[in-house]
């Protein structure tokens, strides 16, 4: 088993949910969320230039002065938009914080907003660094055109789970939808066991949309336990399935642990773009209708998509409770 790329072309349009290129696509995907729970795909509709032009943004965005870049920390933003310095996130509370700077931005939300007024985590508005002001409208465009990819993708993840093609659709009214710009320095060569760009973790919301540049780094974790390198394809995107979708499938759907370390490099610094597509604050996961059958039981505890993240966040920030104590209910595996 490894991770199998798909070609979305002739599945991207919705409104034709049974076509037979739609549900070949759809088998493909069930294939790869029981397995790897990670998959790339290539003929995706995003386009090249937007990609390529995102990247071109983060490597001047990095290059800025530190204090130009601290100038706007996520620790002046109530949104957590910004930047995070070297060592800033420990995503594996096992191992030492990680090798990676990284810049969030999302959607802006106005402060009218009923999220923003009643403090919900990651609602809010951007910081966007002064001297780039392309970096605001790229990423803007790069967010939509990552939207529209992801909700199809969820539909074809409904399909793939015989449900009507837009059940999840009403899940993402009001995302917590992150764009991350990533940068690993060279991984040491004096590095021990417990160093990674990104510790072992998994992702938190319901799928992430990953362009990674052509040095490779990435490592996912197969159910067999055998860690196999997500090495870039050119053109294609990785996408993986987050905490959530083993929520809504009850476990049939996998969202795998995975790592960075970046050693492939030559010594040069690695990037890369993750889009976590993450629904709806106040949106309940339970187990769809398809996944529980006669005599089961959910296996999950059910929470709330903010519950959850919020837990994550505070558990891999330290934020309020030290990373060992905090234990999110939503992470509950019930017997
Ligand atoms: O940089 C990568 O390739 C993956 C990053 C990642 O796993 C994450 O940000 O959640
Ligand atoms: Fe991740």
């Amino acid at each position: 088993m490894g991770i199998p790329l798909i070609d979305l072309s002739g599945a991207l349009q919705p409104g034709a949910p049974r076509s037979p290129a739609v549900m070949a696509v759809a088998d493909q995907l069930r294939q790869a969320c029981m397995g790897a729970g990670f998959f790339y795909v290539r003929d995706h509709g995003v386009p090249l230039d937007v990609i390529a032009r995102q990247f071109e943004l983060a490597q001047q965005f990095f290059d800025l002065p530190l204090a130009s870049k601290e100038a706007i920390s996520l620790h002046h933003s109530p949104a957590m938009r910004g930047y995070e310095s070297l060592g800033g996130q420990t995503l594996d509370a096992n191992a030492r914080p990680d090798l990676k700077e990284s810049f969030y931005c999302g959607l802006d939300y106005a402060a009218e907003h009923p999220y923003v007024q009643r403090g919900y985590h990651s609602y809010g508005s951007n910081q966007w660094p002064e001297g780039l002001p392309e970096l605001a409208t790229q990423s803007r465009t790069y967010i939509a055109a990552m939207r529209q990819l992801a909700l199809r993708l969820m539909q074809l993840l409904a399909l793939s789970l015989d449900l009507p093609e837009d059940y999840f659709d009403h899940t993402h009214q009001s995302p917590m939808l992150t764009l991350r710009l990533l940068r690993y320095p060279p991984h040491p060569e004096s590095a021990d066991a417990l160093t990674f760009g990104a510790g072992e973790h998994t992702d938190w919301g319901a799928i992430t949309l990953l362009a990674q540049d052509h040095h490779g780094g990435l490592e996912v974790k197969l159910p067999t336990g055998e860690w196999v390198a997500a090495t870039p394809i050119e053109g294609a995107l990785v996408v993986n399935l987050g905490d959530m979708i083993p929520r809504w499938t009850n476990g049939l759907y996998r969202s795998n642990p995975h790592r960075v370390r970046n050693v492939h490099s030559g010594g040069a610094p690695r990037h890369s773009i993750p889009f976590f597509y993450t629904p709806d604050y106040e949106a309940q996961v339970v187990p769809v209708p398809t996944c529980v059958h006669a005599g089961e039981s959910p296996r999950f505890a059910p929470c709330t998509v903010g519950e959850h993240l919020q837990a994550m966040y505070r558990k891999t920030y330290g934020l309020g409770q030290t990373a060992t104590s905090t234990t999110p209910a939503s992470a509950t595996v019930m017997a």
